[in-house]
């Protein structure tokens, strides 16, 4: 792949992943087809341990414990290096730094001059106007997980790589950063894991469940995300959705 000009920098692309991934003679997942299209969310659920996070590791090209034997294929031919913003389970915030200097700790990595106007503005969004002086150590499990998100939405990628972004917050307050970052990443190429049904019906484009043979495509209502979660349509979907994902379905 070339290195990316600075138009397709900025252009979301579709990102196909071919391949099956093992962990020494075992199979982890494999083999899946998955296509995750430009502008659009697509969402993965699976149990436990299936391989999601290392599923979103291979795409972002990050160190994984096996070895993943496939291709990557990018559509505008272009190295993902430097177009992905990546939120991880782990929040891994510094500890040293306060809500604002991990908001903007990309910049600053980069030798950027970091946005601090829109990183307060963002804060403010996200709920923390009045904490960003503060340290992770003195921030609730919520709070942090929402820094995280602020740090991962001030990068501005066109690929966004989330892993269980709102697992940790009130039932109020993950739909309001749903639909923030549904805001947000509008017009990007996004992945995100999670194990609900409902915000997988609420946000999704395309739904995929992950199993160790394979993926299974899950439709979705035909209406667009960000959709109504009290819609009968919609109910029915994430109920579906989680019948099957108990094995009753
Ligand atoms: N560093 C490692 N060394 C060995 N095995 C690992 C390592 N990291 C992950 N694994 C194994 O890889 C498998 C997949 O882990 P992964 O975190 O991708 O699953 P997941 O579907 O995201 O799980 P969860 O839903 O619990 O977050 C697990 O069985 C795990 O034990």
């Amino acid at each position: 792949m070339t290195s990316p000009p600075n138009d397709r920098r900025v252009t979301p692309p579709v990102i196909r992943l071919r391949g099956s991934y093992r962990i020494g003679a075992e199979i982890l997942f494999g083999p899946v087809d998955i296509t995750l299209g430009a502008g659009q969310w697509t969402c993965i659920l699976g149990r436990s341990g299936v391989g999601k996070s290392t599923l979103l590791r291979v795409i972002a090209g990050l160190d994984c414990a096996g070895d993943f034997d496939g291709s990557l294929h990018v559509s505008d031919a272009v190295t993902l290096a430097g177009r992905v913003s990546l939120m991880a389970q782990s929040d891994l915030l510094l500890p040293w730094l306060t809500v604002l200097e991990n908001t903007v700790l990309g910049a600053q990595l980069r030798g950027e001059q970091p946005d601090i106007g829109r990183a307060q503005r963002l804060l403010a969004r996200i709920g923390l106007r009045d904490h960003t002086h503060k340290k992770p150590g003195a921030l609730s499990g919520g709070m942090r997980q929402r820094t995280a998100l602020a740090r991962t939405l001030m990068e501005d990628r066109p690929v966004a790589l989330l892993d269980e972004p709102f697992s940790a917050l009130d039932a109020s307050t993950r739909a309001d950063m749903q639909e923030l970052a549904a805001e947000m990443l509008q017009g990007k190429t996004v992945l995100l894991v999670t194990h609900d049904p409902a915000e997988a019906v609420r946000l999704g484009h395309r739904i995929i469940v992950l199993k160790p043979r394979g993926v299974q495509h899950w439709p979705t209502p035909v209406s667009k995300p960000v959709r109504d979660q009290y819609a009968p349509q919609t109910i029915a979907c994430q109920a579906d959705l989680l019948a099957h994902l108990r094995g009753t379905g």
